[in-house]
């Protein structure tokens, strides 16, 4: 774990200590725009047209944000048209590797890097910040469009339909925007990042008030889908796969790694159930590798788990019917 300062590697843990042992995520800094036609990203970003084999995603198979735009991919059927590669599971003082073969690890297709902080400094030799992923790459201009999973994902449900394979559905509809921004901004703060608010707290208070915080947002959202069937109505949303990756590591890794274990997602029953369906959605499956997650949570925060002893359990099946 570590972060680039001016384009040079600095091996570091994240700094709670001047945020009274709070983790605070910082934001992410590439925040460029593909749309269908090239025109500038809807707050102004930089525009750059949707091409067939132009871009290429980099990501982890553990990491919740990755996670959320090899779905979108993968339901648009997009795969033809932006090429991945997927950096190690394990990451430890030189930051995410590329290390092919283990667990679905991949080279970099691209540049044959060794660390993906050598993306970054190619697009920005004197990139300042944490080396994140998932990173959408411009073959053309040999840049970082954005690393921000919550803008691909957008830019995945509509920008490349003129490559896409399959008829999706629109998850980020007009009509629902608001109710969407209004869940994403609850289960961003309390669920999303909160688990890892949870996990990465260094004092008693901090944790507790993650922990308070992040229970009462399941326990809403629980409530929630007793009223409708999704979360931002009767329609299936971007919101729902936002929550879904983190409800899909929530057992195997976060109830007990992150100390998040009020309760296990098996213990609300209408939360797995949208689990499960979310996993059955044509597509999905394939892009769920569980021994991968494990391995990478487990094995990487020797703060945490100094031994990187890998649980065996817990047993899920989440092909279980959902009955939804
Ligand atoms: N806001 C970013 C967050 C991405 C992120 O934090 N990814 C994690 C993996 S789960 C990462 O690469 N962390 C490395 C680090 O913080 O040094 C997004 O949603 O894309």
């Amino acid at each position: 774990m570590g972060k680039l300062v001016e384009g040079k590697w600095h091996d570091v843990w994240y700094d709670t200590k001047s945020s009274d042992g709070k983790f605070q995520r910082k934001d992410a800094q590439f925040r460029n725009w593909v749309s269908a036609d090239g025109s500038d990203g809807p707050n102004g970003e930089k525009g750059y047209p949707a091409e067939s084999g132009r871009y290429h995603l980099y990501v982890n198979l553990a990491c919740p944000w990755a996670h959320r735009t090899l779905i979108f991919r993968s339901l648009k059927g997009l795969q033809d048209a932006i090429s991945v590669s997927v950096v190690h599971w394990e990451m430890k003082e030189n930051g995410w590797e590329f290390r092919p073969g283990d667990l679905g690890s991949t080279e970099d297709h691209l540049h044959g890097f060794d660390y993906a902080y050598q993306i970054y400094t190619k697009a920005d030799p004197y990139y300042t910040g944490r080396v994140t992923v998932p990173i959408l790459w411009d073959k053309k201009e040999q840049t970082i469009i954005s690393n921000e999973s919550s803008e691909i994902i957008r830019m995945f449900n509509s920008s490349f339909d003129a490559f896409a394979k399959n008829d999706t559905p629109d998850f980020y509809p007009l009509h629902l925007r608001e109710e969407i921004n209004k869940v994403n901004e609850l289960v961003y703060h309390n669920i999303n990042n909160g688990v890892y608010k949870n996990g990465f707290a260094t004092t008693q208070t901090a944790y507790e008030d993650a922990y308070n915080a992040l229970f009462d947002a399941m326990d809403q959202l629980e409530e929630l889908l007793n009223q409708q069937k999704y979360l931002a109505g009767d329609q299936l949303t971007e919101a729902d796969w936002r929550l879904f990756t983190t409800l899909l590591r929530f057992d195997p890794v976060y109830h007990g790694h992150f100390k998040c274990n009020k309760k296990r997602v098996v213990d609300y029953p209408n939360l797995w159930a949208l689990t499960r369906e979310l996993y059955q959605y044509p597509g999905v499956a394939e892009t769920v590798n569980i021994p991968h997650i494990k391995a990478h949570y487990y094995g990487s925060h020797g703060t945490i788990n100094p031994t990187g002893i890998i649980p065996s359990g817990p047993e899920l099946d989440f092909n279980a019917p959902h009955n939804r």
